[in-house]
C-alpha cells in the first residue's frame, strides 16, 4: 500500500517534480545573492532613514525594506511613478527596483508554469505529489532500515536504490518542509485561509495640521530599520491624511501634523503563521535556511532518475506468465513464495498445464493474498521456497500474519508445495508452517503437504499426479528448470588441501567480473557481497545451482570459496579440474542470516573443514580490530590446515585475538567441541559480555558444539536456543 502511494505520484507527477524542484532550487540563490549585495542599515532609526531618503526626494510616497536589508522608495516626477534601491548612507538611488527579468519569469514558472491560476492548482498537484512521496518514502525507508533508530543504517543493493534511499534520507526533511508550505501559500493565493489584521483598523484621520518634520516623530525615532516593512507617506495638501508604518509587531498611523499615535493594530495569529510559512518556503529573511532547502530540492531529479529506473527494473523482472487470468475470474489461483525465482518457472510450468486442462489460473505472489478477491476460486495452490531459519521469501512476506487472522478459512481448498534443500537443517520448514496454519484454521486441504528438494522435477511431477487426481485431471508436470542468469568468473588462483587425509579441498579464487554501469544501476551486474554471502555455482550440465559460502567480501577485490570433492559430486568434479585461467559460471545469492554485522561486538567463530571460509572472510575483513576468537577443527595440521598462514598472521595483526585447533587425526584426536570445552570459563566470559557465536560446518559439527556450548552456558544461565533468539548464535551448515 505504501508502495503503491509512492510509486504512482512519483510516476504520474515525474515532469511537474522535476520542473518545481529546479525551479526552486534557482530560486533559492536570490535571496541570499540580495542579501549579501544589498547595504545593511539596521543601525539606523526609520526617522532618520526616512530623513535622509525625503532630502533627496522630496516627493517620496512609500519606503519598502525587503527582508534582506534592500531599501527601496517609491515617488512621483512629473506625475510618472519611479521607484529605485537606495543607500540608506546617502538616501540617494542606486540601482532600478524592478526585480530583475529572469527571477521574475522563474517565480512565475515555479508557481504557475507560467498559466495564471489553472497553472497554480497544476502547481498545487505537483506540491501535494511531492507530500505524499515525501511521507511514503519516509514510511518505505524507516521500513527497509528496520526502524527509526536505524535510519542512517549502511545500504545494500543495486546502486540506483542506493544513490534513491541516500539521498532521501538527507533530503526528505527539506522536501516535507518545502511542499506542505507551498501547500499552505497556495491556499492562502486561493482565500482558502484567513489572513486578516486581527483588530481591523477603522477609518483613521489626522487632527488638521501637516509639516512636522519626520526626523522629529518619536514614533519613527523609536522603530530600527531592521524592523521596518514600509513606511507610507501622506499627501500633505491633505491634513486628514496620516503616515502608516508597518513594522515586523503590526500597523500604526501617525498624525502628520504631530507624529503622535492615533491608532495600532497586531498581526493575526494566521498572519503570523502565514509569514513565517512564507519565509521557510522563500527564503527570504532566511536565506541559508532557502539555499539548504535548494540543495535538498536539487535531489530530487536524481530521486524521479533513480526511483523510474527502479520501477523499470523491477517491471522487467516481473514475472511473465502468458494467460494469466484476473484474481476474480480464475477457479484455481497459484500463490508463489520465491526469492531467487525458480519457484516461479516451476508455477509457470503447472499454469500451463492447468490452463492447457480447461482451467482458469490466477497466478500471484503470496504477498498479495487477498482471500476476498479471488470469488470464482474453487482451489489455492500455493508453491513456496524456505529461506534461512523457518523464513518466508521476499515474495511471501507477511502471507502467514494474513493466513492466521483470516475471519474464517474460505471455502476453496489449498494445497501447498514446500520448495527447499535437505542440506539445511529447517528443510521446507516455511511452506510446512503455511500448511499447518492452514490446516490449524481449519483450511480443507486438497492434497496432502509436500515438498520438492533442490527443484528437483521428479519430485514436482510426483506431486502433480496426485494434485491431478485430486481434481479429476490428467496433469502431466514436465518441468525444465531455468538457467539462472549467471557471470562468468575467471579462475585466478588455486590452493590444494587434504589429499592425505582423504579430504581432497580447495580454495579457489576468481577474479571480481566487471560490470557495466547500467547494469549494476539497475542490479543487473553481478552485485555487491560480503563474507557469508552465497556464491551460486552452474556446473557445465545442470540448471540447478550449488552454493557455496564466501569466504571473501566485495572490498577484498576477490571472490573466494573453499570446495571440498565429493564422490561422485557434479559441481565439485567440476571445480577440482579448474586450473587458473578457466572460468565458471556464477551469481551472487545474499545470505543475511550469516554476516559478521558492522557492530563492535566480540565473535566466537567455530567451524570445521570448509566451514572456515567465511569465518575467514570475517577475520581478514576485521580492519576495526573487534575481539575474534576462532575454534577451527581439521584432520591433520600438516594436510588440511585451511587458511593456516593467514591465521598465524591475523593473529600477529590484531585482526584475530587467538585460534585453537583441534585435529581429529592427529596423534590425540580432538573435534572443535572438545577445544571449546577446554575453553570454556573464556567462552562463557565472552558470551556474559555480548559476544555473538557464529558455527559453520557439517551438521554433524554443528550438533555438537550445540551440545558442548549448552553445557559451557548453564552455569550462567544461558542456553544456545537462548542466544538464537536474540540473533547471537547463528549457524550455516550443510
Ligand atoms: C540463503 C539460502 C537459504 C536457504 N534456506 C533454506 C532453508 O532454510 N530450508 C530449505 O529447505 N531450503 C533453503 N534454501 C533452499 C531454497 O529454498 C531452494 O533452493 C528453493 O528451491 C529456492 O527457490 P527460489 O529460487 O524460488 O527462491 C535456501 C537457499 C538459500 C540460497
Amino acid at each position: 500500500m505504501i508502495r503503491l502511494a509512492h510509486r504512482w505520484p512519483g510516476l504520474v507527477a515525474g515532469l511537474l517534480l522535476l520542473v518545481l524542484s529546479l525551479s526552486g532550487a534557482l530560486l533559492s540563490i536570490f535571496p541570499i545573492v540580495e542579501r549579501l549585495s544589498s547595504v545593511q542599515a539596521d543601525a539606523l532609526s526609520t526617522a532618520e532613514l526616512a530623513e535622509r531618503i525625503q532630502a533627496v526626494h522630496p516627493e517620496v510616497e512609500q519606503i519598502r525594506r525587503r527582508p534582506s536589508g534592500r531599501i527601496s522608495a517609491y515617488w512621483s516626477e512629473n506625475g510618472v511613478p519611479r521607484a529605485a534601491v537606495i543607500d540608506p548612507a546617502t538616501g540617494r538611488e542606486i540601482a532600478s527596483a524592478d526585480p530583475n527579468p529572469f527571477e521574475r519569469w522563474l517565480t512565475r514558472l515555479h508557481r504557475s508554469l507560467l498559466f495564471g491560476d489553472a497553472g497554480r492548482m497544476v502547481m498545487a498537484a505537483g506540491a501535494a505529489a511531492m507530500l505524499v512521496l515525501a511521507v511514503s518514502g519516509t514510511a518505505l525507508i524507516a521500513r527497509r532500515a528496520g526502524g527509526w533508530r536505524r535510519w542512517f543504517s549502511p545500504l545494500r543493493g543495486p546502486l540506483a536504490t542506493r544513490l534513491h534511499v541516500e539521498l532521501a534520507r538527507i533530503a526528505v526533511g527539506g522536501l516535507l518542509l518545502s511542499s506542505a508550505t507551498a501547500l499552505w501559500m497556495t491556499a492562502l493565493t486561493f482565500d482558502l485561509l484567513p489572513d486578516g489584521p486581527s483588530s481591523r483598523l477603522t477609518e483613521v484621520e489626522g487632527g488638521g495640521r501637516t509639516g512636522m518634520p519626520v526626523a522629529g516623530m518619536d514614533v519613527l525615532k523609536r522603530t530600527p530599520v531592521s524592523q521596518l516593512r514600509s513606511l507610507s507617506f501622506p499627501d500633505p495638501a491633505d491634513a486628514t491624511d496620516v503616515f502608516t508604518l508597518k513594522t515586523d509587531r503590526g500597523t500604526s498611523h501617525l498624525d502628520q501634523g504631530t507624529g503622535v499615535l492615533l491608532a495600532w493594530s497586531d498581526p493575526s495569529a494566521w498572519q503570523r503563521v502565514s509569514e513565517t510559512i512564507d519565509m521557510l518556503h522563500t527564503g527570504r529573511g532566511a536565506a541559508a535556511l532557502g539555499l539548504v532547502l535548494g540543495f535538498m530540492a536539487l535531489s530530487v531529479p536524481v530521486m524521479a532518475g533513480t526511483g523510474f529506473v527502479l520501477w523499470f527494473a523491477g517491471w522487467r523482472a516481473r514475472p511473465r506468465i502468458r494467460g494469466n487470468v484476473a484474481a476474480g475470474r480464475a477457479e484455481t489461483v497459484l500463490l508463489v513464495g520465491s526469492e531467487g525465482g525458480s519457484t516461479w518457472g516451476f508455477a509457470a510450468t503447472l499454469h500451463t498445464a492447468l490452463s492447457a486442462a480447461g482451467q482458469t489460473v490466477h497466478a500471484a505472489p503470496m504477498s498479495s493474498f487477498e482471500p476476498a478477491r479471488y470469488r470464482q476460486a474453487r482451489r489455492i495452490l500455493i508453491l513456496s521456497a524456505t529461506y534461512g531459519d523457518s523464513a518466508a521469501p521476499a515474495s511471501a512476506r507477511g502471507f502467514l500474519d494474513r493466513l492466521k487472522f483470516l475471519p474464517a478459512a474460505p471455502s476453496a481448498a489449498l494445497a501447498v508445495l514446500g520448495f527447499g534443500d535437505r542440506s539445511f537443517p529447517g528443510y521446507c520448514a516455511f511452506a510446512q508452517a503455511v500448511a499447518d496454519v492452514a490446516e490449524a484454521e481449519g483450511w480443507h486441504m486438497l492434497v496432502p503437504f509436500r515438498t520438492v528438494n533442490r527443484q528437483s522435477p521428479q519430485d514436482f511431477a510426483c506431486w502433480g499426479q496426485s494434485l491431478g487426481a485430486a481434481m479429476g485431471l490428467e496433469l502431466e508436470l514436465a518441468h525444465q528448470p531455468v538457467r539462472p542468469a549467471a557471470f562468468p568468473l575467471t579462475l585466478v588462483s588455486r590452493r590444494d588441501y587434504g589429499a592425505e587425509v582423504q579430504a581432497p579441498t580447495i580454495i579457489l579464487r576468481f577474479a571480481l567480473p566487471k560490470s557495466p554501469f547500467w547494469l549494476r544501476l539497475t542490479g543487473r551486474g553481478f552485485g555487491r557481497f560480503v563474507a557469508g554471502d552465497l556464491l551460486g555455482v552452474l556446473p557445465d550440465s545442470s540448471a540447478v545451482p550449488r552454493f557455496y559460502s564466501l569466504a571473501s567480501g566485495e572490498r577484498d577485490g576477490f571472490i573466494e570459496i573453499v570446495v571440498r570433492k565429493h564422490p561422485a559430486g557434479l559441481c565439485s568434479g567440476q571445480l577440482f579440474e579448474l586450473r587458473p585461467g578457466d572460468a565458471i559460471n556464477a551469481f551472487l545469492r545474499r545470505n543475511p542470516g550469516f554476516h559478521a554485522g558492522r557492530d563492535a561486538a566480540p565473535l566466537i567463530l567455530v567451524g570445521a573443514g570448509t566451514g572456515i571460509g567465511p569465518l575467514a572472510g570475517f577475520i581478514r575483513a576485521n580492519a576495526r580490530r573487534r575481539p575474534i576468537r576462532l575454534f577451527f577443527g581439521m584432520r591433520h595440521p600438516d594436510s588440511d590446515f585451511l587458511y593456516g598462514e593467514e591465521l598465524e598472521g591475523w593473529r600477529r595483526n590484531g585482526q584475530l585475538q587467538r585460534f585453537d585447533t583441534a585435529c581429529s587425526r592427529a596423534r590425540q584426536p580432538r573435534y572443535v567441541q572438545d577445544a571449546l570445552r577446554g575453553e570454556s570459563a573464556e567462552v562463557a566470559r565472552m558470551v556474559r559480555e555480548g559476544a555473538r557465536v557464529m558455527v559453520c560446518g557439517g551438521r554433524d559439527m554443528a550438533a555438537g558444539v550445540s551440545a558442548a556450548l549448552a553445557d559451557i552456558l548453564a552455569p550462567i544461565g544461558l542456553t544456545p536456543a537462548l542466544l538464537r533468539a536474540e540473533g547471537r548464535y547463528v549457524e550455516d551448515v550443510f
